[in-house]
């Protein structure tokens, strides 16, 4: 038996790759697709594929009445919450691409899940190499005590600071030794250019053309500095593999995981 699938976004730079692979995939049915302005067209037809027989809906309550065991997310920030607590009422387990979400934001939602029994999975980064980033950056905390997290995304970017960076600063947080930097509250001059707090790091948002999403844990310590930097490029696919892992694993246990590096130790 295959895993139904609801892909909300699924015209979009990612969805739209995501979808291609649910129904590239043996083990996956692409059941319903949402986007508002390709509602009423075939999602294969949109696709530049095979016409699938799924019409697109405009809303992820419209896709949940045809049935499925995940609905996945690259809606927009204003979107995935409502449609991740739709989804979970309706037992539907959801996987969650889209950024935005706030640690409180997160909360509501594992409360949710964990009260219908259903399984939730966030990432900030569903690349392997994002990931890896993550990884080595949570590993050289253990060392290093001072670091600040820098997020550079595209002029357009709806929203700051980036999935990426908000998920790996929050990581870095949970493991910070106090930094040795002056607190930003006794500092003179104009605080925000030290940037946000996201839990105890300082994360500094850049918003330029040029730039899909680059993000950067710098270390510093006495003497020396160590960087790690992920780029991403133009192309939607890195995700893809991620985001389907996600969609395999979701169902195993109720309430909200985050972070790709749970699935792929
Ligand atoms: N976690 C990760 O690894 C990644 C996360 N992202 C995140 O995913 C999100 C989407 O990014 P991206 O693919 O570039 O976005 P796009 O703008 O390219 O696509 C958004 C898609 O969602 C649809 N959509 C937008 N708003 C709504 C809504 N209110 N209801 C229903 N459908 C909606 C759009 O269609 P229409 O407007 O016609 O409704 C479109 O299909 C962003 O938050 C981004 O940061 C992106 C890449 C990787
Ligand atoms: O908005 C994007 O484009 C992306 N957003 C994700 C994020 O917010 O971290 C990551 C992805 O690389 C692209």
């Amino acid at each position: 038996m295959t895993i139904r699938v609801i892909v909300a976004g699924a015209t979009g730079w990612t969805g739209s790759a995501v979808a291609k692979g649910v129904r590239a995939a043996e083990d996956l049915t692409l059941a319903g697709a949402v986007a508002r302005s390709a509602a009423g067209r075939d999602i294969g037809e949109v696709l530049g594929e095979a016409a699938a027989g799924i019409t697109v809906v405009a809303t992820v309550a419209e896709a949940l009445k045809a049935g499925a065991d995940v609905l996945v997310d690259y809606t927009a920030p204003q979107a995935v919450k409502a449609n991740t607590l739709q989804a979970v009422s309706a037992g539907v387990a959801v996987v969650i691409g889209t950024s935005g979400l706030s640690v409180d934001d997160y909360a509501e939602i594992d409360a949710a899940a964990r009260a219908n029994d259903v399984g939730v999975f966030a990432a900030g980064n569903y690349s392997i190499t994002a990931t890896l980033m993550t990884k080595f950056a949570l590993t050289a905390a253990k060392y290093v005590a001072d670091v600040e997290v820098i997020d550079y995304a595209s002029a357009g970017k709806a929203d700051t600071p980036s999935g990426t960076a908000r998920e790996l600063a929050e990581r870095l947080s949970d493991l910070r030794q106090p930094a040795t930097s002056k607190p930003v509250s006794e500092l003179a001059g104009i605080r925000e250019t030290r940037g946000g707090a996201v839990g105890a790091v300082q994360v500094h948002s850049l918003r330029l053309p040029g730039y899909v999403l680059s993000c950067e844990a710098q270390f510093g310590a006495p003497g020396e500095r160590l960087l790690i930097r992920h780029d991403a490029g133009s192309d939607a696919t890195p995700y893809v593999a991620g985001t389907l892992l996600a969609v395999r694993r979701v169902r195993e246990q109720a309430g909200l995981r985050r972070g790709l590096d749970l699935l792929i130790e």
